[in-house]
This record gives structure tokens, C-alpha cells and sequence, in this order.
């Protein structure tokens, strides 16, 4: 059988006497689509940090494709296969669509901005042009981040994150923010994301949530409540408490 994707153990997190995560234990199965839904601070963001190497855990441990992440820190990590995208926006505002995407694949190579001879140039900026087409932005690849929409910088970021060749793809509520007419194509965009990559997304929205995932878990206190199918997440308990109850902010 092969590794799970993301492998979860005992993981728990403190902020000093405040338990943002206790003993979460997860395991998303290689190109599955996880959703992460849960009220605000029930430590879904927290979860992504410590995934991501941008937060320590205070115990446990996570592993991707059977490779414990522990020793390798967050700027390593796109090597190993992970990328994220941030709940806020998280690109160059001065610099264009291509080079932000251009920089996106150099970082995940471990390269710097910087002067490169021609023939290096050549294949990421290819791939810039590539990896925007992917994400609708082909014909803005020219264009300067500054002048982008809210709902474009959205694409972009997540172009970046693919631009990174992930395995593991973490997406922090991709479509918070958008407005209604922006929704549906950011969706769609992820609907598409090709299966060799495994999606664990964040998402507030529960019908957003139930049409993208293979599976949903549930998140309330720095615990996971609930787990299971949409069908089965729909009529959970705990989560109906949660999302008609009136704990949902
Ligand atoms: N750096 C920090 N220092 C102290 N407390 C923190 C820190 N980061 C998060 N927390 C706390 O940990 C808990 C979980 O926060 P987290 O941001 O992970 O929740 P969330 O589920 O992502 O919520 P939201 O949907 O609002 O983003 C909250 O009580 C939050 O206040």
C-alpha cells in the first residue's frame, strides 16, 4: 500500500496556556480533496502552519508521502513536494503576472532572483506562461500585479503555488473575499487541478466545501469533531450545531 499524502499524528499546538491544536490525527490519501471547515479559531490555520514549516508543533508529527517533515524547515518544503497558498494576499504588487509566477518556480528550486544565463531563463519563463494559462490568466501574463482584481490575484496565487510542481497542495480559503461573480471560476479552477496533485483546502463556505471534497474534516476547538464524506459531514450533529446552530461566524 502506498504512503498517505499527509500523515497526522498527535499533533498539538500551544500557545502558552491557550491549546490551539490537541492531538489532531489525519491521514489524506494521494490525490484526494480534503476540506477543513470550522468556526473561526477552531485552529484550521494553525494545522496549515505547522504543515507548512511556518510553525513549530509543541508535539507530534506530520508526514508527506511517508517523508516526516519535522527536519525540514518551511523553505525547504516545496522541494519535498508542498505548496500553500495564504488566507491573505501573498505576491509581488510591482513586478508582473510572469514574473511573479517565474519567481514562484525559481523559489521552489532553491534559486535566486537574480541575473541567470540565457538557457536557464528560458524554460521557467516557458513555464510562467504555462502555469498562467492554468490558472486564466494567459492573456494578462504582461500585466503588473498592482493592476490585478481581487478575484485575479486569487488565480495568480494559486498559479504560484503550482508553479512550485507540488504533490501536496494546502489552500487557505482561495475564494474568501471574491464576489459572486468572481466565485465560480476560482471554483471551477480547482475543481480542474489534475488529480497527481493532493488538495487539502480551507473553506468557510459549507456548499463550496461540499463540492470540491472527497472528504471534509471538521474542525472546533483545535480538535477535529467530525470526518467523513459530504453526504455524511452533511447531516453530522455536531456539524449541523456548528453551521445551523448559529456558532458559524
Ligand atoms: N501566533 C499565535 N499566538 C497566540 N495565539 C494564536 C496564534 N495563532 C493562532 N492563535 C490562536 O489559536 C487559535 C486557533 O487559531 P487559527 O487561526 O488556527 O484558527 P482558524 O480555524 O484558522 O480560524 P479562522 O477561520 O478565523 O482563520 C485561536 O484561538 C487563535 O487566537
Amino acid at each position: 500500500m502506498s504512503d498517505p499524502a499527509l500523515s497526522i499524528e498527535g499533533l498539538g499546538v500551544s500557545f502558552g496556556a491557550l491549546q490551539a491544536l490537541e492531538s489532531i490525527d489525519m491521514s489524506v490519501e494521494p490525490g484526494e480533496r480534503r476540506v477543513l471547515l470550522g468556526t473561526n479559531g477552531a485552529g484550521k490555520t494553525t494545522l496549515f502552519n505547522v504543515i507548512a514549516g511556518d510553525l513549530s508543533p509543541t508535539r507530534g508529527k506530520v508526514a508527506l508521502f511517508g517523508r516526516d517533515l519535522g527536519s525540514i524547515p518551511a523553505f525547504r518544503r516545496a522541494r519535498v513536494g508542498l505548496a500553500r497558498t495564504y488566507q491573505s494576499s501573498a505576491v509581488f504588487e510591482s513586478q508582473s503576472v510572469r514574473d511573479n509566477l517565474y519567481l514562484a518556480a525559481l523559489g521552489a528550486r532553491g534559486r535566486q532572483w537574480g541575473p541567470l544565463p540565457v538557457d536557464d531563463l528560458s524554460e521557467p519563463m516557458q513555464q510562467a506562461a504555462v502555469d498562467a494559462a492554468r490558472v486564466g490568466l494567459a492573456n494578462l501574463v504582461d500585466r503588473c500585479v498592482a493592476t490585478l482584481s481581487h478575484g485575479q490575484r486569487r488565480q495568480l496565487e494559486i498559479g504560484m503555488a503550482l508553479a512550485q510542481r507540488p504533490r501536496l497542495l494546502l489552500l487557505d480559503e482561495p475564494a474568501a473575499g471574491l464576489s459572486p461573480g468572481e466565485r465560480p471560476l476560482l471554483i471551477e479552477l480547482v475543481l480542474a487541478l489534475p488529480r497527481d496533485i493532493t488538495l487539502v483546502m480551507i473553506e468557510h463556505d459549507m456548499d463550496v466545501a461540499l463540492l470540491v471534497a472527497d472528504r471534509v474534516s471538521v474542525m472546533k476547538n483545535g480538535r477535529v469533531v467530525a470526518n467523513g464524506s459530504p453526504a455524511d459531514v452533511r447531516v453530522d450533529p455536531a456539524v449541523r450545531a456548528i453551521y445551523l446552530g448559529g456558532e458559524h461566524a
